[in-house]
């Protein structure tokens, strides 16, 4: 009855009385009786619509999504509710999960259809592979290393995987990015949808064409990632935490999205599916905020603040003061409560790369340590990131190697308490 209530109370937008009634179906279900915290019983009750607009059923665990870094559910001041970001992505969370579980039982028709005679030369799709790892190993070493670890497939997936999302934000930062048009991007869009039902244009398109033939993957994430880099044409400025939020999952928080399918779940693994998507969601934010946090004097430079104004201005600081990037008391208080936020994701992050399947741990690790210690630069940088590049030396990174592979042996989180 209370569940009932709560629903009620949270009038969300667009709900219907059928998904009401299978939304308190589900609720009801896992909502114990005598639970008198308001809160949970408000997760509960969004979780429960979410999947009741899924069509699949949680587990128990995966209802009270409690984590501090979340706001499901935001009030307008006429007192409307607002579904936030967060929950946004969620959703994208909960159908990646979906299409995972049902790859898992297999029913060859989820399998995206692709041609087998794609229009390659001879050996071309090793040739298109190869080209990728090296593409890879150029821009971005550290992932190149780890992903040596890799059974041969996933490591070419990743390679193809990492070579689109660098192409991607190469239209938008690379050289050209002067020229580069919102219908710019409808056409890398329409490449996109090609290559995704098998009609690649080159042989880089090629080698993630042949990717999604082997993997689960969705065309979504994808999507979300342009998408991204188009909010990029067109905004300088987020209002808040909320559109902060909403643009690090287009651009980072996909990638999590679309490497979960390649890299595997531990089959030992207890964890739920969406557990798995939400940390590997979290780690691809927390990458991203620390980005933002390690470039905002160069992103000041190009007319850019990608800091929350709402609580930039509870700080007392303003975009003037991005600009003339003057470390102050004022600056030093912001920085430590954004960097605070930017570890939470990754703590969030840790427990799911223990999910992961043993030899696609490491370089997750790898990655995880490498790009947190960033923000450990920044403090040991007295929080000038105006004019000072907070960087991470060789032999801290040559540290975290070693460090990175004990994590990677360690048992998946999920086990842990059931064997004790
Ligand atoms: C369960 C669990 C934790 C699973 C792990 C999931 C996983 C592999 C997450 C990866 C997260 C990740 C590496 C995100 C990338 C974040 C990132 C750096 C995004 C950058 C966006 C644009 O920002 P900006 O322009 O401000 O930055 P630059 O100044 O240009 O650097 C990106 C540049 C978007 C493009 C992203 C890439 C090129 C990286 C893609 C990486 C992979 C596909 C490899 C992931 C694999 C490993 C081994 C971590
Ligand atoms: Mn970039």
């Amino acid at each position: 009855m209370a569940a009932i209530t709560l629903l009620r109370s949270a009038s969300l937008p667009g709900l219907s009385d059928a998904l009401a009634r299978d939304a308190q179906h589900v609720c009801s279900s896992f909502l114990p009786n005598n639970n008198n915290n308001k809160e949970k019983k408000r997760r509960w009750i969004l979780c429960s619509l979410k999947y009741a607009c899924l069509g699949v059923d949680p587990a128990p665990g995966e209802i009270a999504r409690t984590s501090p870094v979340y706001s499901s559910l935001t009030v307008t001041p006429a007192g409307e509710a607002v579904i936030s970001s967060e929950q946004k992505v969620y959703d994208v969370v909960l159908k990646q999960a979906a299409l995972l579980k049902r790859h898992l039982r297999p029913q060859p028709h989820t399998i995206p259809i692709i041609p087998k005679d794609l229009d390659l030369p001879r050996n071309g799709l090793k040739q298109a592979y190869h080209r990728c790892g090296e593409i890879c190993e150029e821009y971005a070493k550290t992932f190149y290393l780890g992903t040596m670890l890799m059974t041969e497939d996933r490591r070419r997936a990743i390679w193809a995987i990492y070579v689109w999302c660098r192409r991607t934000d190469e239209l938008v930062d690379g050289p050209n990015a002067s020229h580069i048009t919102p219908s710019a991007l409808d056409r890398w869009e329409k490449r996109l949808d090609d290559l995704f039902t098998g009609r690649p244009y080159d042989m880089l398109d090629a080698a993630l064409s042949d990717t999604i033939s082997k993997f689960p993957i969705d065309i979504q994430p994808f999507r979300d990632m342009i998408e991204g880099m188009r909010s990029d044409l067109r905004k300088t400025r987020y209002k808040n935490f909320d559109e902060l939020y909403m643009y690090c999952y287009y651009v980072a928080g996909t990638v999590g999205l679309m490497s979960v399918p390649v890299m595997g779940i531990a089959p030992e693994s207890k964890a739920t599916t969406e557990s798995v998507y939400s940390a590997a969601l979290a780690l691809g934010i927390a990458n991203q905020l620390t980005n933002i946090l390690r470039d905002v004097g160069e992103d000041a430079r190009r007319g850019r603040i990608y800091l929350p104004q709402d609580e930039l201005a509870e700080a007392g600081l303003s975009d003037e003061d991005i600009f003339n990037g003057v470390v102050t008391n004022k600056w030093r208080s912001f920085m430590k409560r954004q960097i605070k936020r930017a570890r939470m994701f990754f703590e969030e992050a840790e427990r799911g790369v223990t999910e992961l399947s043993q030899a696609s741990r490491w370089p997750v690790w790898a990655s995880l340590l490498l790009y947190r210690q960033i923000l450990d630069e920044i403090e040991a940088n007295d929080y000038n990131n105006f004019t000072k590049r907070a960087y991470v030396g060789k032999a801290k990174k040559l540290l975290a190697l070693p460090v990175a592979y004990g994590r990677s042996l360690l048992m998946p989180y999920s086990l842990r308490n059931s064997q004790k």
